[in-house]
């Protein structure tokens, strides 16, 4: 099960249709928030800080419980509640509210200021109260999302402190997988408040990968033809990575002899592309200044990953129409083929695979999956260590099996992202991209 991902709009949208009241939807998000809370961090004396939307209105809610749960709980607010909601809420918290500018700290800070509804960065004597509150506190649990968040792009309107949990309600946010706000989540948690939250936009979950038939022969589990260029170490991670994730057959065409590569791969001093048996083809790990490779892999019909340096010689987008292509850039190559565009890096993405008519792999700390039918997975947190040479060639070479196996380009492309992260946290944080490959 691969968890949906909604925009604050889309979030107000599904609140809206919900077959509750929005009143009920706070009245869930604030106790599962007070009773999270409470598990994560045992009975501590804590203080909720109050903004003055609906993100408060959750935080009375939260206190609410939180004190008949027999905790030491106070709030603290900054200004009175803006919405019928959590004006509601307040009247039913019936402690004292403090100041938030002179509230004493607790050892539970729960952040209750701003979620979805965060328009603009805190003002300067908010932000650097909350920063003071939330260094005398042990542990800092954020509603929904950190204050300071902006929910669609994952930027930091604010420089928040990082939250110990995050309880994200109903549906996790864009932010809750994009950096930089992804590293201030802490944990993230999902409290289910009841809303049903369809969308085409989703966490990557663990893939289900095409069972090996009990009659299958080399051929069928599929072959992966590679193209190496002029630095042979790269193919020979990206062929290595490929054999170990399921392709029956790996071929490479070089013009000289790559000591490298595993026993098991083929190497061809040929590139027959009109085999009918390629079930992907790889271009560009370690091509290098050799665009005629493009070129030449191009005029194939075989389904394509395209990654590195050939993605660098594309030149026109549309020119991969038709073409069943994978793309997997980084920022830099990203930016090279697509330019500078507009919006989010989910509607980057997304531009980039409409453009195309490609599936993109847009790669970073927060790796997101898009597909030219509107289709967004975010890849869940994968430890930095990846940032290593060579883990990019891995990756292809991981995708072009799982294609080569016969899953559609949107799920390979989703399960070797999955795949990759989950290998580089077994593998630990001394790896290499070399290392990388015995734990496929
Ligand atoms: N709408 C609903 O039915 C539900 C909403 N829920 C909560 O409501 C949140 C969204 O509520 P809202 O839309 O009211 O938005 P928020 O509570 O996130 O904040 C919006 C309020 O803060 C003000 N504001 C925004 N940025 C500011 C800044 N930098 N400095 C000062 N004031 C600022 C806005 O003018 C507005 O009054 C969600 O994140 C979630 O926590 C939950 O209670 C579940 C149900
Ligand atoms: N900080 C990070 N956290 C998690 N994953 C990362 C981080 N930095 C890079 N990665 C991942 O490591 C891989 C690097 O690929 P790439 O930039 O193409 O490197 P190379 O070309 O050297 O192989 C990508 O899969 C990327 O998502
Ligand atoms: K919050």
């Amino acid at each position: 099960m691969s968890r949906p991902i909604l925009t604050a709009a889309a979030m107000r949208r599904a609140e809206a249709a919900a077959p509750v009241g929005l009143d009920l939807l706070m009245e869930r998000a604030g106790q599962s928030l007070a009773e999270a809370a409470l598990r994560f961090a045992g009975p501590m004396p804590a203080l909720v800080l109050c903004g003055p939307g609906n993100n408060g209105g959750d935080g009375y809610v939260a206190a609410r419980h939180l004190a008949k749960l027999g905790l030491d709980v106070r709030v603290a607010t900054l200004a009175e509640p803006a919405t019928d909601l959590a004006r509601a809420a307040r009247e039913q918290w019936t402690g004292r509210v403090e100041a938030l500018a002179t509230a004493e700290p607790a050892p539970l800070l729960i952040d209750c200021l701003f979620g979805t509804g965060l328009k603009r960065g805190l003002e300067a004597s908010l932000a650097s109260r909350f920063k003071a509150l939330a260094a005398s506190a042990s542990l800092l649990v954020a509603a929904d999302l950190p204050s300071g968040v902006e929910a669609d792009s994952g930027a930091l309107l604010s420089d928040v402190p990082a939250a110990d949990l995050t309880l994200a309600f109903g549906a996790l946010k864009p932010a809750h997988r994009l950096m930089p706000a992804m590293a201030r989540m802490g944990r993230l948690v999902l409290a289910d408040i009841g809303i049903a939250a369809d969308s085409q936009w989703h966490e990557i979950g663990a893939p289900v990968l095409p069972a090996i038939a009990a009659d299958a022969h080399k051929y069928s589990r599929g072959l992966v033809h590679a193209l190496a260029g002029t630095m042979p170490g790269a193919i020979a991670l990206s062929a290595g990575a490929a054999a170990r994730s399921g392709a029956g057959y790996v071929r490479v065409s070089t013009s000289k002899p790559i000591a490298a590569l595993p026993l098991a791969v083929v190497q061809t001093g040929d590139a027959k592309l009109s085999d009918p048996r390629i079930g992907c083809l790889l271009v560009g790990p370690g091509m290098g200044d050799l665009p005629q490779l493009l070129t030449l892999a191009l005029t194939s019909h075989a389904p394509k990953v395209i990654d590195a340096d050939a993605i660098r010689h594309v030149g026109e987008p549309a020119r991969l129409k038709g073409q069943d292509a994978i793309l997997t850039p980084h920022a830099g190559e990203f930016s090279a083929l697509f330019g500078e565009l507009p919006g989010t890096k989910a509607e980057q993405a997304l531009a980039a695979a409409e453009a195309s008519g490609a599936v993109i792999v847009f790669k970073g700390a927060d790796t997101l999956v898009a597909a030219p039918d509107g289709r967004l997975g975010f890849a869940p947190p994968a430890p930095a260590w990846l940032a290593t040479a060579g883990t990019g060639d891995v990756l292809a070479g991981i995708i072009a099996a799982l294609r080569a196996r016969g899953m559609p380009a949107f799920e390979a492309a989703c399960a070797g992202v999955w795949l990759h992260g989950r290998a580089a946290e077994r593998a630990g944080p001394t790896m290499t991209a070399d290392d990388l490959l015995a734990h496929l």
